[in-house]
């Protein structure tokens, strides 16, 4: 591709060589070949401007940086922009073109995961090619690739849309966290709708305050989504309000779901314990679905998925059967198996406050015996959620077991100890595979095990090093070895 063909997104100063070639686009010095652009942009760590030589000894043809940290003299153009992170989404999404159809975006502190997988089930069964990308992955037809960063960043963000766009894939729904609204990762997107599922603690390491993280959230309906674009919104949270407004302020088209939602309205939800029965009223008309999947937030998720769906145009009657058949994404409240017994075991990602609360308190209802908890909290991470969810798990479990979750660069047992100071008569055991094994031994009929905080991951990061560590088969070693 041509500079030239690239510089309509980019205000391009006059007198560069706008017939230049470009092979590729990089924000790492790193990982530039001969004829790439490099995209400086600033880090928490480094402004990429630094490393403005080393990409240009590296072969780079031309540098996009920020006006004030523009590099002193290169040879190679330097084309100064206002927002580099904006300018690197901007220039991916022309450089790598084509996007499914219908692109949608979920954000909120929890649940994303859950919709965008909810979403792409309702479009598959009615027939579309679909896929979804976030925390677990990709999944599409014939894909099904692990992931890393919730939302990709912007160069492999747009690389995997044009693959996805050439192996037919007309719908796609893709997760947006706070890092990557800030980050503007998703600016180069073509956005069909947006979702707005709910907003608790989390990543307080990285926003200064909750209403910095709040703004964060809202840049996807007062930025991103085009004016009359559907904005579907969870109506029953503390923070649907000032979304809403937000939405309507942008001229967006707000359908809210849920209790109070008038686009989806929750009438009567009955729960057992694993599955649930609702009645959904839309457009004067309710249906009666029968939910496959355990926990209240479980049929909130899934109205959100419909009213995505439906808003962008998948018949209404179709997409609320098609939540019948609906999976829950890996690792939430998943179901892992039950001891002789018959208590359940439940591998479930709650690593924030209001996760793990709403996880606790579903599972209370159908638990006759106790409900028994192992967590931990992960290192170089927000600290100040340690005794919050130290004292929500004593609060709503009866048995807590402290454990170690990703204690990354952390002393584990500093973080350990952070969460028992909120967690009066919690069991340490610092191992997570004994602490499973532990609490799986301990269950009686009528008991709970909800194993939470690591869901779907497949590691247990120490230090700089990730040992291979799954919750799922953790609890199903434990479950054998009880049986045996
Ligand atoms: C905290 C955070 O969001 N960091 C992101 C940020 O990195 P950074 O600020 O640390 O970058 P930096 O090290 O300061 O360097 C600045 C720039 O210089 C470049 N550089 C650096 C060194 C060098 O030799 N040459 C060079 O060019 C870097 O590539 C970078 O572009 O900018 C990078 C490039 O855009 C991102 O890849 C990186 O995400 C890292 C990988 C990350 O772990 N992010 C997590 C926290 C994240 O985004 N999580 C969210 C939410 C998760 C959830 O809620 O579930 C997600 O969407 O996954
Ligand atoms: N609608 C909801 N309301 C409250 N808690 C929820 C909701 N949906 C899921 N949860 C809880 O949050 C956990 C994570 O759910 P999910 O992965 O769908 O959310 P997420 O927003 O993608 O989270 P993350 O940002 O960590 O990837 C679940 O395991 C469950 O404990
Ligand atoms: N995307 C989140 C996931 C956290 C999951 C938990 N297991 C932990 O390691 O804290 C993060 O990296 O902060
Ligand atoms: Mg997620």
């Amino acid at each position: 591709m041509k500079l030239a063909d690239l510089a309509a997104v980019l205000p391009v100063a006059p007198g560069l060589p706008a017939d230049l070639e470009v092979a590729g686009i990089t924000s790492d010095s790193r990982a530039v070949r001969p004829g790439m652009i490099f995209v400086a942009v600033p880090g928490v760590k480094a402004d990429g401007s630094a490393f403005a030589a080393d990409a240009e000894a590296r072969g780079a043809v031309a540098v996009i940086t920020g006006r004030q940290t523009a590099p002193a003299r290169l040879a190679v153009p330097v084309i100064p922009v206002d927002d580099p992170r904006l300018a690197l989404a901007r220039i991916a999404a022309r450089f790598y073109g084509r996007q499914p159809q219908t692109m949608v975006a979920v954000t909120g502190t929890s649940g994303k995961t859950s919709v965008v997988s909810f979403t792409r089930q309702i479009w598959e069964q009615v027939g579309f090619r679909a896929a979804s990308i976030g925390t677990t992955g990709v999944i599409a037809p014939g894909r099904n690739d692990y992931g890393s960063l919730t939302t990709p960043d912007p160069i492999a963000l747009h690389m995997l849309l044009a693959e996805l766009a050439a192996a037919g894939v007309d719908h796609a729904a893709m997760e947006a966290s706070s890092h990557g609204l800030v980050q503007r990762r998703l600016d180069g997107v073509r956005l069909a709708a947006g979702a707005f599922t709910n907003l608790g603690r989390d990543h307080m390491d990285y926003h200064p305050t909750v209403e910095d993280y709040l703004a964060a959230k809202l840049r996807l309906f007062d930025t991103l989504l085009p004016r009359g674009a559907p904005a579907v919104i969870f109506a029953d949270d503390a923070y649907s309000a000032p979304t809403i407004e937000a939405a309507r302020a942008a001229g967006l088209a707000v359908h809210t779901v849920g209790r109070h939602g008038d686009f989806l309205t929750l009438k009567r939800v009955e729960h057992e314990r694993y599955r649930q029965r609702a009645e959904i009223e839309h457009a004067g008309v309710i249906h009666e679905i029968d939910l496959p999947l355990a926990g209240d937030f479980q049929i909130y998720n899934a109205l959100v998925a419909a009213g995505l769906a439906i808003a962008t145009g998948t018949d209404a009657s179709k997409a609320l059967k098609a939540l019948e058949k609906l999976k829950g994404a890996p690792g939430r409240l998943d179901l892992v198996g039950t001891a002789a017994n018959g208590a359940p075991v439940y591998v479930d990602y709650a690593h924030k406050p209001e996760a793990l609360e709403n996880v606790l308190s579903s599972v209370r209802p159908f638990t006759t015996g106790r409900v028994i908890v192992v967590f931990g909290c992960g290192g170089d991470r927000d600290r100040g959620k340690r005794p919050i969810m130290g004292e929500i798990a004593t609060r709503l479990a009866d048995v807590t077991i402290v454990t170690d979750d990703n204690p990354r660069s952390e002393v584990p047992a500093d973080i350990r100890a952070a969460i028992l100071a909120a967690a009066p008569g919690a069991i340490e055991i610092g191992d997570r595979h004994e602490a499973i094994r532990a609490a799986v031994d301990m269950l009686k009929a009528g008991d709970t095990l909800i194993v939470a905080g690591k869901g779907h991951e497949e590691g247990q990061t120490i230090g700089a090093e990730t040992l291979p560590f799954s919750d799922h088969e953790e609890v199903r070693k434990a479950l054998r070895e009880r049986a045996a």
